[in-house]
């Protein structure tokens, strides 16, 4: 089945004593796209994806989705992996992601196949019978990832779910979590790591103490990012440093990466390096989801 449900974070506040954690944070989380939730440490990502998991209640705000009021029947049909890892050492991988996939409601020979296919997609199928304890961190938060995934959950939220995988566990979860998107699941998850946020999410919240600083697709924000220009010449670029309007964030030999200040910069600098000799590239460049997350918060 489809879902074509959105989760809305409205006005979400939560302080700490004299700390507000989180500031009046609204965004959406639309169906089938993958949310990517960024901030550095303290920006108060996890507080929120507990206060919308109702792990923690809210000083202010609301939770909705499928557009009404969030409900504890709602938190029960969704996957969270949740900042503390929530393992049983002693027990094994197996019978415990069946025990937690049955606590979703399906049947014990249903949870059973669907966990080990899981488990066998994430590179895991001959440790079923271990304890988690005997498991290397990395391969724990292998287990802890399926745990959220079962039972076909409506919403996924997921706190650093990348962190401490090796690029073929990033790879399988990847495509795992794409199955679940298909099916119009929205799916938000917090990560440090931009190089993979870049090139998994369809949207994009940053929070800097506790404030949502931007919030869209990843072209939106790097559309109204500082745009950049690459100039490569035939000699040394280190003249372009004189060159009115225009400034040089790097220059590299006869590479410079610059910021022009408006289209007549751009004429003045081809028309001086014309005049220096031969023009052998000048083109805009995007600016990075690195380059935009450090403006937004800088
Ligand atoms: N239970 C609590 N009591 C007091 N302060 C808290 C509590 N939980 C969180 N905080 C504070 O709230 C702020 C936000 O923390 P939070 O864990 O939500 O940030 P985060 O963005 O998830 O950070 P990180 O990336 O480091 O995990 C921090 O200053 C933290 O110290």
């Amino acid at each position: 089945m489809i879902s074509n449900d959105s989760l809305e974070v409205r006005g979400l506040t939560r302080t700490f004593g004299e700390l507000t954690a989180v500031d009046d944070v609204s965004f959406t989380v639309p169906p089938g796209l993958l949310t990517g939730f960024v901030g550095g440490n303290g920006a108060g990502k996890t507080t929120t994806m507990r206060m919308i998991m109702g792990v923690l209640g809210p000083t202010a705000g609301e939770v909705r989705f499928g557009g009404a009021p969030l409900t504890l029947a709602d938190r029960r049909t969704f996957g969270y992996m949740p900042e503390e890892r929530g393992l049983y050492p002693k027990q094994p991988v197996l019978d415990q992601l069946v025990y937690l996939a049955r606590l979703r409601g399906i049947s014990a020979q249903v949870a059973r196949a669907e966990v080990l296919d899981h488990l066998d997609r994430l590179g895991l199928a001959g440790r079923a019978k271990e304890h988690v304890e005997k498991l290397s961190l990395g391969n724990q938060q292998r287990v802890q990832i399926i745990a959220a995934l079962m039972g076909s959950p409506r919403m996924l939220v997921l706190d650093e779910p990348f962190s401490g995988l090796d690029p073929t566990a990033v790879d399988g979860m990847v495509d795992l979590l794409a199955e679940h998107t298909a099916r119009g699941v929205p799916v938000l998850f917090s990560s440090h790591q931009l190089d993979l946020v870049e090139r998994l999410c369809e949207r994009l919240v940053i929070l800097k103490s506790g404030r949502v600083m931007a919030d869209g697709a990843p072209a939106e924000l790097q559309a109204g990012g500082t745009e950049r220009h690459r100039l490569v010449v035939g000699g040394d670029a280190g003249w372009v440093r004189g060159v009115p309007g225009v400034h040089a964030v790097d220059v590299d030999g006869n590479v410079a990466l610059l910021e022009l200040v408006d289209d007549a910069a751009v004429q003045r600098l081809l028309a001086s390096a014309l005049e220096r000799g031969t023009v052998q590239e000048l083109t805009p460049v995007r600016p990075t989801l690195a380059q935009i997350y450090r403006e937004v918060t800088a």
